[in-house]
């Protein structure tokens, strides 16, 4: 499943089919689900804690959700809700748009940012029922392309809608840090001096999952897990995110009105040196109902190298990853995807 494609016999850019006008799935999107039988489906016998940010206990509750999960789902957040009706507007109205329209703001081959199927598509030979938008920096240049007349307002929506995750991840970062004993303030240099980690950067990603003819028979985002610190993601009322639980399964995690649902990445679990452990998770479709999912991906300012924390190492806890900048990350994902955590380990081991 992890097989590389070469980038010449998967580009990343390749004519969008119209899926509404799919009635059965083609081969090119019919996935093995032989595999899963690996993993009992779960009978949610088990579900993904929701934590109440305003609860006095909620530190200890999301470093036990971190530690035996690595993701959760928060309410209380004091994200204004009319924000999220907003930048699910804007993500409607870009993936209505014609398929030639879109491709005006494809994402090009060597480049992060715009309209395509998701970066990992290059290491599957089946397709994804999904499309993506990833917005890295400003989104006008590519939003001028949509919508030549009123690009403005739905930059504006990106913006207020990164300035506002910008502020709760700052927010979780304290709080699952202050559940491993560590302060922002004293022992996160690039956290900066009032801990707010003003400096991070992030990415955000909008996802949109057609209704799908065949759903048991496609996969919408293949397994992964995100290379980020924490990823935010918003998800519409239809369901589909699923995460892999150790010894139990694949495990559904139901959209919760006004949640959000929040996802370890890989930069965190080399920061807790590995007590944080990533989050393997994949987004399956629905026969009737498309899907719409926005993803906050947040990671450290360029500049910083991310190493397991001294505060968690010691004589009988080796540092267990090398460090490594975001961007280094990223290239080691782009080439060895699901093992890019072992790369980064094994490497350490060799210097
Ligand atoms: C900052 C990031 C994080 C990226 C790459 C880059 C921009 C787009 C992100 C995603 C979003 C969709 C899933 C994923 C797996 C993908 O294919 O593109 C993510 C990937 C990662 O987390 O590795
Ligand atoms: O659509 C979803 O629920 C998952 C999206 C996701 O994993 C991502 O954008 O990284
Ligand atoms: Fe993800």
């Amino acid at each position: 499943m992890n097989r590389k494609f070469p980038s010449q016999t998967m580009p990343s850019i390749r004519p969008h089919p119209d899926f509404t006008s799919l009635r059965e799935l083609p081969d090119s999107y019919v996935w093995n689900h032989q595999a899963d039988s690996d993993y009992p489906s779960s009978a949610d016998a088990e579900s993904v804690p929701i934590i109440d940010l305003t609860d006095p206990n909620a530190v200890q509750a999301i470093g036990h959700a971190c530690k035996t999960w690595g993701v959760f789902q928060v309410i209380n957040h004091g994200v204004p809700t009319h924000l999220f009706h907003m930048v699910e507007s804007t993500s409607r109205d870009l993936f209505s748009l014609p398929v030639n329209q879109k491709l005006k703001a494809a994402r090009s081959p060597d480049g992060v940012s715009g309209y395509g199927f998701a970066r990992i598509s290059s290491f599957f030979s089946k397709l994804m029922w999904s499309e993506g938008f990833t917005i890295v920096g400003s989104p006008q240049e590519h939003f001028r392309q949509l919508w030549p007349h009123n690009y403005i307002s739905h930059c504006d929506v990106i913006k207020e809608y990164k300035r506002e995750m910008k502020k709760l991840a700052g927010r979780l970062m304290c709080l699952m840090l202050g559940s491993l004993g560590i302060t922002a303030e004293q022992d996160i240099k690039w956290a900066g001096p009032k801990a707010d980690f003003k400096e991070a950067s992030a990415a955000v990603q909008l996802n949109y999952y057609p209704a799908c003819p065949d759903p048991e028979r496609a996969m919408g985002l293949a397994a992964h897990t995100d290379s980020t610190l924490l990823t935010v993601l918003y998800q519409n009322k239809t369901s589909g995110l699923q995460v892999l639980r150790e010894g139990v399964g694949w495990i559904r995690v139901p959209p919760v009105a006004e949640a959000l649902v929040i996802n370890i990445g890989d930069l965190m679990h080399i920061l807790s040196n590995g007590c944080f452990p990533s989050v393997l998770h994949r987004a399956m479709v629905n026969r009737t109902c498309h899907r719409l999912s926005i993803a906050y991906l947040y990671g450290p300012a360029s500049s910083v190298k991310i190493s397991p924390h001294p505060k968690l190492v010691g004589p009988s806890q080796p540092p267990l990853y090398r460090p490594v900048t975001w961007k280094e990350y990223l290239d080691t994902k782009a080439k060895h995807f699901n093992k890019a955590l072992s790369w980064v380990r094994a490497e350490l081991v060799s210097l």
